[in-house]
């Protein structure tokens, strides 16, 4: 049996919480198939970093990353960090830049026994992770913007037809799995250049996709056909920040930000990570929704079994869906779906069912 390294981050704010949450649920749906080994490997990252080594995603981290099969990884509260972290990238992007995490996949999807305010849906935003409006090529490394005077910023986005490229296919490739539909979401209207560059890639990897239906909006309408029309999505394409808010929204109209997953990929490493942030609001309260963070991890032990050829993973990620799905359906939920479910009673009644 294939032994898999998997780092662990904590992360902050509710990060820990939820992060213990998947790992106790994870470790469980091990346990019960018997069909997975796992060496988890725990790295500093965040607020952790920077009292350790005054570096919010310190090199340790990323040199013991490169020895892994991939990574889980709670929410940072960049925005809290110190002064002088600001002008660095935030963990995030700093590991999907070193690792050219380039795609960034959010799903989202009904799910039994929780109210979505836009009847059924079943969508997966695939979002370029690499540039677009959250770039940093030859700028301000963390924010990418130019100071022009204490008055005055510039904030640019870059666009590739790399970058486009490889986002495409990715998208293309999931649809031929799927129902075969893709829109691809931009402002090419505004932006003409950037998105108009971005669109066309898009639609001219699409002719080498012939059987996938291609259609596409500007970000601006694109949120409204979502409230009204969920369900008419299939694989959503489109660029960094828009992947961002739109898989925030999509996350929230399904029942809620915490239920939200993502997986960053490249061809060869993964990073499970919720859509949400660190929630900042609700950390230590232990009323954190862990599914956003366990949904991540079934993705990505997905990802890992397509990627060894390894059904035994799949075994484990179906039993942690089960597990998680069960334990919705019956009625226990956290309080941002409308339960009174701390996080710990929620994890330990998915543990529960996962051993039964
Ligand atoms: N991937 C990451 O690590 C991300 C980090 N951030 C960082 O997180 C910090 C807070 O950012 P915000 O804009 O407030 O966004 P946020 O996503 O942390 O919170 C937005 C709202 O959603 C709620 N929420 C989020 N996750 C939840 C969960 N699992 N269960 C229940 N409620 C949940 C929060 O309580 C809050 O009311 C900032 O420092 C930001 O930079 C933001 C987004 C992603
Ligand atoms: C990492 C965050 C600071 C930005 C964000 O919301 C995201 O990329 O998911």
């Amino acid at each position: 049996m294939t032994t898999y390294r998997i780092g662990v981050l904590y992360g902050d704010g509710i990060g820990p919480e939820i992060t213990r949450a998947t790992l106790e649920v994870l470790k469980a749906a091990v346990e019960q198939t018997g069909g997975a080994d796992f060496d988890y490997v725990e790295l500093p990252m965040g607020w952790e970093g920077i009292e350790k080594y005054n570096n919010p995603i310190p090199q340790v981290t990323i040199d013991a990353l490169q020895e892994t099969h991939g990574w889980i990884m709670g929410p940072h509260d960049s925005a809290s960090y110190p002064k002088v972290h600001q002008a660095n990238r935030n963990p995030s992007g700093e590991l999907r830049h070193c690792f050219d995490l380039f795609a960034n996949v959010r799903p989202a999807k009904t799910i039994k026994g929780i109210k979505s305010v836009v009847g059924e849906a079943d969508l997966v935003i695939y979002r370029e992770n690499t540039e677009g409006f959250y770039s940093d090529r030859n700028m301000h490394v963390g924010t990418g913007e130019w100071q022009i005077t204490p008055d005055i910023v510039v904030s640019t986005g870059v666009f590739t037809r790399k970058a486009a490229e490889r986002i495409a296919h990715a998208a293309f490739q999931m649809a031929m799995q799927r129902r075969k539909k893709i829109t691809i979401v931009h402002k090419a209207n505004v932006i003409k250049l950037g998105m108009g560059l971005f669109l066309n890639v898009c639609r001219q990897i699409g002719e080498q996709y012939p059987e996938v239906q291609v259609d596409d909006f500007h970000i601006d309408a694109m949120t409204a056909h979502l409230v009204r029309r969920a369900h008419f999505f299939d694989v959503i394409v489109t660029e960094n920040m828009f992947g961002d808010i739109l898989s925030d929204l999509a996350g929230e109209l399904v029942g809620s930000l915490g239920l939200a997953p993502s997986i960053n990929t490249n061809e060869n490493q993964a990073m499970a990570q919720a859509a949400h942030g660190s929630a900042p609001d609700i950390a230590g309260k232990n009323i954190a929704n862990p599914i956003g963070m366990m949904l991540s991890t079934v993705m990505f032990l997905e990802w890992l079994a397509s990627r060894h050829g390894d059904g035994n993973l799949i075994q484990v990620a179906r039993m942690m869906e089960h597990g998680i799905f069960t334990t919705v359906a019956e009625g226990v939920k956290t309080r941002d779906l409308g339960g009174s479910a701390s996080t710990t009673a929620f994890t330990a009644a998915v543990a529960a069912h996962i051993a039964r």
